[in-house]
């Protein structure tokens, strides 16, 4: 299909310039909303994809409500900044650091930020790339418009001959810090590894000569243990915390599982949220309807007898550990929360910080 444009000679420097580029960029923005979206993996040193189709959406992400706001503000932000990026002389990428345990939603965030600026996904599976040349060459394949995620980055770099070498050279067996093990310096060596230099190199460096935006998206259970050259200012833009469910975290859950804007349980809930540790996916485990019609109140029940069981397994271990180092059961939990990160509240020590 085509149109013919046919206009008065007088209006052709409008026409040609302003108006043509402006149907050009207009026409590049429909074709970038309406494209399929892909999921990239890599095998080795190739990107595979298949169709990206997942259904998160920060709607749905259990989370405090000015939190949520200003991530997204953020993303946004960012995608209109082109011109801000080029008139600095910056990159057009930004980094984020996505950290808390396992089941609070890390990939389901990284999920609802793909969906919100209509990027594509490259998961990279660091521990399968052979060296920081294929590294390279993987990460200059992305396109614009994507988000590239290293999940488990404390871990990704952990499986590295070189490290391995090190470890076994300098004797030590400590597998859980990856501060200790990390090779920051490449060598010569033929069959150098990955490494966070490499890493980091790139993405601070070379990646200015690749047109386009790109997020970068690190995860990891252990904000603790991550090297500092990684999370130094600069270097990652963002820091963010998924912790443990709180109350307004479990509305949003209940309100998209449940349809449900209150009940008489929620007191209790809310009771039990703020003295024990539960993720999001476990509340939400609660929460998925077991019979058809769901009932809302055998959910919620069900939630409630749930953090029971959680809050009397973690006095039974305070108990147990107290016994073990001979002192009083309530000192071991409080140092518990401390070692844990809790506050209170339930948030963690990080975020208390951050709030004072
Ligand atoms: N904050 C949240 N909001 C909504 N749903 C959540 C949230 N956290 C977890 N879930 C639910 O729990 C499931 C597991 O969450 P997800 O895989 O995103 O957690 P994760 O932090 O990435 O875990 P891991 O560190 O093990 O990869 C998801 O499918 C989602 O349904």
């Amino acid at each position: 299909m085509y149109y013919t444009l046919t206009f008065h000679k007088r209006h052709r420097n409008l026409i040609l310039g302003t108006y043509l580029s402006h149907v050009l960029k207009e026409g590049d923005a429909i074709k970038v909303k309406n494209r399929q979206r892909k999921l990239y993996t890599n095998s080795g040193s190739y990107w595979r994809h298949v169709v990206f189709e997942h259904p998160a959406s920060f709607e749905s992400i259990a989370m405090e409500a000015d939190k949520k706001k200003e991530i997204m503000d953020d993303l946004i932000t960012f995608s209109q900044a082109e011109e801000f990026y080029a008139r600095i002389g910056r990159a057009w990428k930004r980094g984020y650091l996505l950290y808390g345990p396992p089941g609070t939603g890390k990939s389901t965030m990284i999920a609802a930020m793909a969906n919100l600026l209509n990027y594509d996904i490259y998961d990279l599976e660091l521990t399968s790339v052979k060296d920081n040349t294929e590294l390279r060459k993987l990460l200059i394949e992305t396109s614009s418009k994507s988000v590239i995620v290293i999940e488990d980055i404390d871990c990704s770099l952990d499986l590295t001959g070189q490290r391995k070498k090190k470890k076994e050279e300098q004797g030590r067996g400590d597998e859980k810090d990856p501060k200790l093990k990390l090779p920051k310096e490449e060598t010569d060596s033929k069959q150098s590894q990955v490494t966070l230099s490499g890493l980091l190199n790139f993405i601070d460096g070379l990646w200015s000569a690749c047109k386009g935006e790109r997020l970068v998206v690190f995860t990891t259970n252990f904000f603790e243990k991550l090297d500092p050259a990684l999370i130094r200012k600069g270097r990652m833009d963002k820091h963010i915390e998924l912790s443990y469910c709180s109350f307004e975290a479990f509305k949003v859950l209940a309100k998209n599982y449940l349809r449900l804007e209150t009940h008489h349980l929620y007191s209790k809930i809310q009771e039990l949220l703020g003295e024990t540790k539960m993720t999001p996916a476990e509340v939400a485990e609660h929460l998925m309807p077991k019979t058809l019609p769901g009932d809302s109140k055998v959910c919620l029940e069900g939630l409630i007898a749930g953090l029971e069981k959680a809050k009397e397994d973690a006095r039974l271990k305070a108990e147990e550990e107290a016994r073990e180092k001979g002192s009083s059961p309530e000192e071991n939990a409080k140092e518990q929360g401390i070692e844990n990160g809790l506050c209170d509240n339930g948030n963690t020590e990080l975020n208390c910080k951050e709030k004072e």
